[in-house]
């Protein structure tokens, strides 16, 4: 029998567990609907004494849960899974870009969004930090990805502010550890991981990426997933996965070798080749180098005729390639996301991480 016809599988059930984390407070009556049913997806019907009148929210908690009477764990989890999902949906529909909305677009910590011209630009705004991706960034990359697959543009553009594209992942997301310990922080990261590659494989719009200077780790094998990759001959492509005790995500252990072939994939990929723009381009993982005295005014300008085309056929165009290979890239994402789990757990990545905190290791 197929995952669907069962109900939910145990990754829609995780993925529904974080994704709650993101949602605006949905407020307590569905808090304790959201408790009660993850309390019987996990553990079955209610089995632990009613709390004392006086104990009002664990007596609050206790009723939903046990209203939830014998209703399997499999149902349990279907719902839980069911109304997060609603409940996604309608803060999606709450942020999504309102034409007369148009140019810049509030409520983001870490980014410039502006929608002008039919085009949506992502701006990723930590310039003093070489726009090194938080854990709030990857959030709100996935929030600003979502609204513009539903806004008015034609074409998506991701881009950096200040003299770097992006430095990748930001080293100290490593340094706050919940109370489960480094084990928990290394599952949650990895079901972060996997939600945020997730979106731009299935981002329906032609995506762009604008890389303004240089870019490291995960700002660079997620290039694999845009339709074009516009540089400024001052952008350098860097994944230094190895020197970090890491291992390929973005998807890049299928994409590069596709893109550039296994060899040039596996210098970059595995012994930590840096590339400069010319030699990114002339291995197909830039589309084009501009010299970057002229770089914003050429690709602007390239972009906004682009913007022009229609946009339903642009769309239908970029689904008809990408959904030939969606299965696959969803895989190897998973398994990417899964085996970086491990490896945030080695002796290798720690020392790494540890070496770059305490400054006696920079690229
Ligand atoms: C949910 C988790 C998903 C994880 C997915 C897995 C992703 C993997 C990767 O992306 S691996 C790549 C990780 N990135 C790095 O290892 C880069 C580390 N940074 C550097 O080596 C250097 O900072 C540099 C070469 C990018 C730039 O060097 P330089 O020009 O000398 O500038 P500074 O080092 O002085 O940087 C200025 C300022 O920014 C801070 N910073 C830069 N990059 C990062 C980063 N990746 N993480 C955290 N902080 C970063 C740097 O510490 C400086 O801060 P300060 O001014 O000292 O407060």
């Amino acid at each position: 029998m197929s995952e669907t016809a069962m109900g939910a599988s145990q990754k829609d059930f995780e993925s529904a567990m974080s994704q709650v984390k993101r949602l605006k407070d949905p407020g307590n009556e569905v808090k304790l609907k959201l408790y009660a049913l993850y309390k019987q997806a996990t553990e079955g019907p209610c089995n632990t004494p009613k709390p004392g009148v006086f104990d009002l929210i664990n007596k609050a908690k206790w009723d939903a849960w046990n209203a939830l009477g014998s209703l399997p764990k499999e149902t349990a989890r279907q719902n839980y899974v069911d109304l997060v999902s609603g409940l996604s949906s309608s803060s999606d529909s709450s942020s999504q870009v309102k034409p007369e909305a148009d140019r810049k677009q509030s409520g983001y910590e870490t980014l410039v969004v502006t929608s002008e011209d039919g085009i949506t630009k992502i701006m990723m705004n930590r310039p003093a930090k070489k726009n090194a991706m938080t854990m709030r960034m990857y959030e709100e990359i996935m929030l600003a990805l979502k609204a513009a697959s539903k806004d008015d543009s034609a074409i998506t553009v991701l881009t950096g502010n200040g003299d770097y594209y992006s430095s990748g992942n930001d080293l100290t997301n490593f340094t706050d550890i919940p109370s489960g310990g480094v084990e928990e922080k290394a599952k949650n990261s990895a079901i972060l991981l996997r939600d945020f590659v997730d979106c731009f494989i299935d981002f329906p719009k032609p995506l762009i990426a604008v890389v303004n200077g240089p870019a490291v780790g995960i700002s660079v094998t997620i290039l694999g997933l845009f339709e074009v990759v516009y540089a400024s001959d001052r952008a350098t492509f860097h994944t230094p996965f190895s020197h970090l005790g890491q291992s390929p995500e973005g998807c890049s252990s299928y994409t590069f070798p596709k893109i550039m072939g296994p060899a040039k994939a596996a210098e970059m990929l595995i012994f930590g080749k840096k590339l400069t723009a010319a030699e990114a381009c002339a291995q197909g993982l830039v589309t084009e180098v501009f010299p970057d005295s002229t770089f914003q005014k050429e690709v602007w300008t390239r972009l906004k005729a682009y913007s022009k085309l229609p946009p339903n056929a642009m769309r239908i165009s970029k689904q008809m390639i990408r959904n030939r290979e969606k299965e696959k890239l969803h895989a190897v994402n998973a398994e990417e996301s899964s085996t970086l789990q491990e490896r945030w757990l080695s002796d290798e990545c720690m020392n790494a991480i540890m070496n770059f905190l305490t400054r006696k290791a920079k690229l």
